[in-house]
């Protein structure tokens, strides 16, 4: 099966893959059997955790679709146990796809692949269906605004301006439509990327996968995507608002409409167009926000700066309803029986941050995956399912 996958991976034929796959979903739970990973290098972990703190069995049970979205601090190791968690999870027989949602992409790195191009890509080396997706914003943004001709911009205020409606072209612009579209605000990028992948996962082609994993973007970034929904509900629902506004106030003027009727299909074609993407929003809020199907899982380092962050994206992440469970600290120090004074120094930071962990009101609560600093880089499907043995359990 794994070799037929591979085959068609590099067909990228997706209907075959289905079908082929339906058949394969109900094999799910049993771990495939791969060739284990010799690491160069030996690792211990500094405080074991209890065995069943991660909960993994809980994370991979079931056939239904989940959704894991692992956040937290730049440079934290948000991609790397992003892609250990997909590598993970294809072992078990999960056709799996890895999102990224960051604009500064690492997932090839981490695969040590090339992932690039805005599709999916199948991912060398993993002995079941594991597919890598690297959200290009540039790419998205310019299919969202294609056909649009500048639409809530210089276009429709042109138009207004011409119909004598200047004064609500400047209420227009108070809302400051025109600009989110064509110099869009930090997260918007992220916004209409993951309208994107609302697009793969809600296909029928992609059905067959019952896990998606998303590698987000550092904190600010995920902040803001996450509130957007409501932001552009709120901007959206204002927008449209004003134009049915517009349209009763201009009924008069039918017959001059008439001979604008070009400029007014693209007005339509612009309420259509906001009209798809505040449902796409509302869709990908739900989804965000639902626990059955979603769990956001926040990745830190231990280092105070982290912790106090990581707490603040929490307490966000609950005003904003999206389920939390797990915390992963990444990075901790291996122990050592001769500690020199820079690595006694740094376990004795590395505990005071864990010490903070357990007193934090927000963070306190979660599960805690603690996982080990490596002594060489993770890159490339053998050394991830290494790591993934080591922090997913
Ligand atoms: N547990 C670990 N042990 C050793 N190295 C690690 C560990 N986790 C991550 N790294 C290394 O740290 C670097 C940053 O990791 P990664 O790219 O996963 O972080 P990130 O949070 O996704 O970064 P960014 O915010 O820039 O996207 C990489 O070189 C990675 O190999």
């Amino acid at each position: 099966m794994a070799a037929l996958f591979r085959r068609m991976s590099k067909t990228q034929n997706f209907s075959l893959l289905c079908r082929i796959n339906r058949s394969f979903t109900s094999s799910i739970s049993a771990p495939i059997q791969t060739k284990p990973f010799r690491a160069p290098f030996q690792v211990r972990s500094v405080v074991t955790p209890a065995d069943d703190v991660v909960g993994f069995d809980e994370m991979v049970a079931g056939t239904q679709r989940k959704y894991y979205m692992l956040g937290g601090k730049g440079g934290v190791g948000k991609t790397s146990c992003a892609a250990s968690l997909a590598v993970k999870f294809a072992s078990h027989g999960h056709p799996t796809i890895v999102v990224s949602t960051d604009p500064a992409h690492s997932l090839s790195d981490s695969f040590a692949q090339d992932l690039t191009g805005g599709r999916l890509v199948p991912v060398e080396g993993a002995d079941s269906p594991l597919f890598a997706l690297e959200i290009s914003p540039e790419k998205a943004r310019e299919e969202f605004r294609s056909g649009n001709q500048k639409p809530g911009g210089s276009g429709v205020k042109n138009f207004m301006d011409g119909m004598g409606l200047g004064m609500l072209s400047n209420q227009l612009e108070e809302l400051k439509l025109g600009e989110l579209l064509d110099t869009p605000p930090p997260g918007l990028d992220e916004a209409i990327a993951i309208s994107k992948v609302m697009e793969f996962v809600e296909s029928q082609e992609y059905n067959i996968f019952t896990r998606i994993v998303f590698d987000t973007a550092p904190t600010g970034h995920t902040l803001r995507l996450l509130s957007l929904p409501d932001f552009l509900d709120a901007s959206i629902g204002k927008m449209m608002k004003l134009k049915r506004k517009l349209a009763s106030a201009t009924s008069a003027l039918k017959s001059v409409f008439r001979k604008e009727e070009a400029r007014q299909d693209t007005s339509e074609k612009l309420d259509d167009k906001l009209g798809e993407l505040r449902e796409k929003m509302a869709r990908v809020r739900d989804l965000f926000q639902d626990s059955d199907s979603t769990e956001f899982v926040i990745v830190t380092i231990p280092t105070v700066m982290a912790v106090n962050e990581s707490a603040r994206l929490r307490a966000s992440l609950r005003k904003e309803s999206i389920p939390v469970r797990r915390l992963i600290v990444n990075q901790i120090l291996p122990p050592s029986t001769s500690d020199c004074k820079f690595c006694a120094m740094k376990r004795k930071d590395q505990r005071r941050a864990l010490d903070i962990i357990q007193n934090d009101p927000e963070l306190s609560s979660l599960r805690l995956i603690q996982a080990p600093l490596f002594d060489v880089e993770i890159r490339g499907v053998p050394a991830l399912k290494f790591m993934g043995d080591k922090v997913w359990r």
